[in-house]
């Protein structure tokens, strides 16, 4: 499973490894310094070949240490390789200005801050074969100096990346650690207090890190900083954060989502046992809103079913019954008026899942159903919920309902649906970012779950799923896994539909949200351009297929 670091985190680790003796902080540097030179040469290969020509720009910390280390590698190994400085050299860290001595020994060191700069000089930058950005890494704590006016290179500099980029296909900015400016644990752009900035932000090429990903590299402008990331090992040992650090304040660790594959047990249960009939795979209510309005509770029935329920019925009023049986085959039918109505299907046990939401309505009619589906009615209830779209509507509008939340439920909201239903955790994540570590998508939806006391999942390319627990994936439909595709129409109600179908099988809520979200992205990557919402359930054999379910 691939842990998401914060920077203090990524910290302790480095000082937990120095105080045992393993390591230096020296030998860490030069380890990362070789690490950004192999990962340039691994993605542009004929840069191995000769005599070409790097701008290295280093900061004043340990970043700009790796940079010198990596300035002092491309000219050993044949290259010209000019270097610029932004800060004192006399204030450095320790492993920082041993490595700037070094280079100091080899070549010329610029200040970044002259005021000499000429048109040319930029010109000779972005002409370079390779920018390497070892400006500011996870200590960057306030907005970088990249747009005050006195800083004038950088100014220039970083609003001018964007123009080269169109000029020189493609632009070799390589940003060590994170891409100078973005926060490691939001991926957020740090802006001063006006919210000023370019209106196009620098993005590097490729973003080299270490050990382990950062949080702010999988969410909000992250991956659009990074564009492309590599993470290199320095030979840090253990492979999670509470392995490498045994008592620390910040043990809560964040994952990617997995492969079911990567999971034993999520394969187990996708896996079907001969000889079970079809209660064993459990049955997935999906209750629907009026005539004219059943595709979205359709396609969350279809999803249900596809991934793996052994029964899925819709209850819809009556007037919506005949619209519902034209479209409808393996998905039964059931008539659903109102809340009594719902008290008295759930009281057939075997209903696992209530999935209640998607094209449902936000009347008198539907907050009674969702009443009854949380047992705000009075009666027990054993049935686990998803509750989408129109459902959160009525819970943020209603608070006895949304304290009638329990520990089987998953919220399922975009940002406009979290908003209403957390606006004050939604109103920290919208105030520009100042001063790092930023509050981020996780820390919101970490807070959102913890006050739900449910599964909270925040959609979005960076979908993050949180637990009331604390625990917390992220599931990325970047880099490797971008699937643009899957902002369309309906694909959000299919996404509830994999998560209901998932829990009545037996999954737990927040890994029935993680495989349901991971499986969502690996349909829409299955079918590829072109996608509608309608796809995506059909997409699923294929992609059971490929793992071996
Ligand atoms: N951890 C590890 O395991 C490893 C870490 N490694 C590397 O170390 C990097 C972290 O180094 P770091 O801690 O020295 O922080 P870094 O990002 O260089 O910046 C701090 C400096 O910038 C300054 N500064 C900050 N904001 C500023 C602003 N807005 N405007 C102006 N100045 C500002 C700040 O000044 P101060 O705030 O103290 O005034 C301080 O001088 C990490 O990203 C990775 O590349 C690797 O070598 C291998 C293993
Ligand atoms: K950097």
């Amino acid at each position: 499973m691939t842990e998401l670091l914060t920077s203090a985190q990524m910290r302790a680790i480095e000082a937990a490894a120095i105080a045992s003796g393993q390591v230096t902080g020296l030998e860490l540097m030069e380890r990362a310094g070789r690490g950004v030179v192999e990962a340039i040469f691994a993605e542009w290969p004929e840069l191995r070949a000769g005599s070409f020509r790097a701008v290295v720009l280093c900061g004043p910390g340990n970043n700009g240490g790796d940079g010198f280390v990596v300035a002092r590698l491309l000219k050993e190994w044949g290259w010209e390789v000019e270097v610029f400085l932004y800060g004192d050299p006399e204030r450095m860290p320790p492993d920082a200005r041993v490595n700037y001595e070094r280079w100091v020994g080899m070549g010329e060191v610029r200040d970044i801050s002259a005021k000499d700069f000429s048109r040319d000089d930029f010109d000779r930058f972005w002409q370079a074969d390779l920018v390497v950005d070892a400006l500011f890494g996870i200590g960057l704590a306030r907005p970088a100096p990249l747009l005050e006016p006195h800083n004038y290179v950088l100014h220039r500099l970083f609003n001018d990346s964007l123009w080269w980029v169109g000029k020189q296909d493609p632009a070799k900015i390589v940003a060590i650690d994170q891409p100078s400016g973005m926060c490691a644990d939001s991926g957020r752009e740090l802006r001063d207090a006006n919210g000023e900035g370019p209106d196009e932000p620098y993005a590097a090429y490729l973003t080299v890190t270490f050990h382990r990903p950062k949080v702010g590299h999988f969410l909000e402008d992250g991956p659009r900083f990074c564009t492309k990331l590599k993470v290199v090992d320095i030979g840090l040992a253990g492979s999670k954060f509470e392995d490498c650090v045994t008592s620390h304040p910040l043990r809560n660790g964040t994952y990617l989502t997995r492969s079911p594959e990567a999971d034993f047990e999520a394969m187990q249960r996708l896996r079907r046992a001969e000889g079970g009939h079809k209660y064993t795979h459990g049955h997935a209510f999906i209750l629907s809103g009026p005539s004219g309005r059943g595709g979205a509770a359709r396609l969350a029935a279809r999803g249900a079913l596809r991934v793996g329920a052994g029964l899925v019925t819709v209850g819809c009023p009556a007037e919506a019954l005949v619209e519902n049986a034209a479209r409808l085959d393996a998905v039964m039918l059931r008539v659903v008026e109102d809340g009594a109505a719902l008290d008295a299907v759930l009281e057939d046990g075997r209903i696992g899942v209530v999935c209640l939401g998607p094209g449902l309505g936000t009347g008198a009619r539907e907050a009674g159903l969702v009443a009854a589906a949380l047992g705000a009615r009075g009666a027990e209830r054993a049935a686990s919920l998803v509750l989408d779209a129109d459902a959160l509507t009525i819970l943020s509008r209603e608070a006895g309902l949304f304290g009638a939340l329990h520990g089987r439920c998953v919220l399922t909201p975009h940002g406009g649906e979290f908003a209403r239903l957390f606006p004050d955790i939604a109103e920290k994540l919208a105030v520009p970012a100042t001063k790092g570590p930023a509050y981020s998508k996780v820390d919101a939806t970490r807070e959102a779950a913890a006050r739900a006391g449910c599964v909270v999942l925040f959609k979005g390319a960076d979908t993050v799923i949180a637990a009331p627990d604390g625990r917390c994936a992220v599931n990325s439909a970047h880099y490797e896994r971008a699937a643009p595709w899957l902002a369309t129409a309906g694909s959000g109600d299919v996404l509830a539909g994999f998560i209901a179908g998932l829990m009545a099988r037996g999954f737990s809520p927040f890994d029935a949200a993680c495989t349901g979200a991971w499986l969502h992205v690996e349909c829409a990557r299955e079918f590829g351009p072109g996608l509608i919402a309608e796809d995506l359930p059909e997409m699923l054999p294929a992609v059971f297929r490929r793992l071996g379910v």
